[in-house]
């Protein structure tokens, strides 16, 4: 196993705060970084639309003709933002020989030093860098990611793999963590969680102190993990109830009854008086805050039935 300290000297590099360079130093924590992405159900993790099983009857068809999966499949690893290569070489090592690692990297400087430090392994096909921005690079199709995310950007990539059906083991700052997985009624409960939950299972598996990166950051880390899974209730325009919960968060304090109508033209209500009409009287009276995520579905699509929506920008 590669030394993480050895691999920032090899490669002549301080992180720079400024290009979201944290390099993680700590051992204990790389190794332990890959193990949690065994504790997703591997059954559960077929949100990618075709192969999601919906009823039991569909259920008990598909497991007659197919083997279910026992482990996660860690047969192609994607990791996002490859810095000196310490968690690369973790993922290299969670894998048999035909098992393949992609990191994307954007500072030039570390992806070049990449290729010449892992230059067996690429050589070998078992590791493939891409240089550029991971919000813009073509994605490869892999079967789950490890990555410790650059913080300036980690919202827009997390929704970026969230959508592909993958079980993901990412970092963040704490306070995002803790947004992403929290529950209603609670201060940290809004549209992040609503949608991160969307797509996942979402849990915070640890929290990381500073002085496990060099240089440390400004704040406290922690890992979430991330089990694809279909939710529990069913939204026939995905779009739409992101977009409707993004506007209902712009008005947290207030009640659903007023930003339905307040927040027309985020949520593109052609109509929000005839779905504040139609709605439950309990729901109108709750705030955003506390409502579950199922509650907002089942308004979205009373909202699509008789509001009308038209198309928006998110
Ligand atoms: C927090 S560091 C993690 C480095 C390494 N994986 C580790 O754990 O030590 C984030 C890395 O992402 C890179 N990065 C920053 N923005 C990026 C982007 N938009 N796309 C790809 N990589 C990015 C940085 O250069 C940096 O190497």
């Amino acid at each position: 196993m590669r030394d993480p300290d050895g691999l920032i000297a090899r490669a002549g590099v301080r992180g720079d705060p400024d290009r979201d360079q944290h390099f993680l130093v700590d051992d204990r924590v790389l190794d332990r970084l890959p193990t949690y992405l065994t504790d997703c159900d591997p059954e559960r993790t077929t949100r990618t639309g075709t192969e999601a099983t919906t009823t039991p009857t569909e259920t008990a068809t598909a497991t007659e003709t197919e083997t279910a999966p026992d482990t996660i499949d860690t047969s192609h690893l994607l990791e996002i933002g490859g810095g000196t290569g310490a968690l690369t070489d973790r993922l290299l090592e969670l894998g048999t020989e035909t098992d393949q690692v992609t990191v994307v990297e954007r500072d030039s400087e570390l992806a070049s030093f990449l290729r010449t430090e892992f230059s067996d392994e690429i050589d070998a096909g078992r590791l493939t860098v891409i240089e550029g921005d991971a919000l813009e690079v073509d994605l490869p199709e892999f079967t789950a990611s490890v990555s410790n995310l650059p913080y300036g950007v980690s919202s827009e990539i997390t929704f970026r793999l969230l959508p592909e059906g993958r079980p993901l083991v990412l970092m963040f700052q704490q306070e995002f963590a803790e947004r992403m997985v929290a529950e209603p009624g609670t201060s940290e409960y809004g549209r992040l969680s609503v949608s991160t939950q969307h797509y996942a299972d979402a849990e915070l598996v640890e929290s990381i102190p500073k002085e496990a990166f060099s240089p440390p950051p400004a704040v406290q880390s922690a890992v979430v993990r991330l089990c694809p899974r279909e939710p529990d209730y069913e939204v026939a325009d995905e779009d739409f109830f992101l977009r409707f919960v993004k506007a209902l968060f712009t008005q947290r304090r207030k009640t659903i009854r007023n930003a339905i109508r307040n927040t027309a033209h985020i949520s593109g209500l052609d109509a929000p008086e005839m779905v504040v009409d139609a709605a439950d009287d309990d729901l109108l009276q709750k705030r955003a805050d506390a409502m579950a995520p199922a509650e907002f579905a089942a308004l979205a699509e009373l909202a699509s039935d008789v509001g009308a929506p038209e198309g928006g920008d998110e």
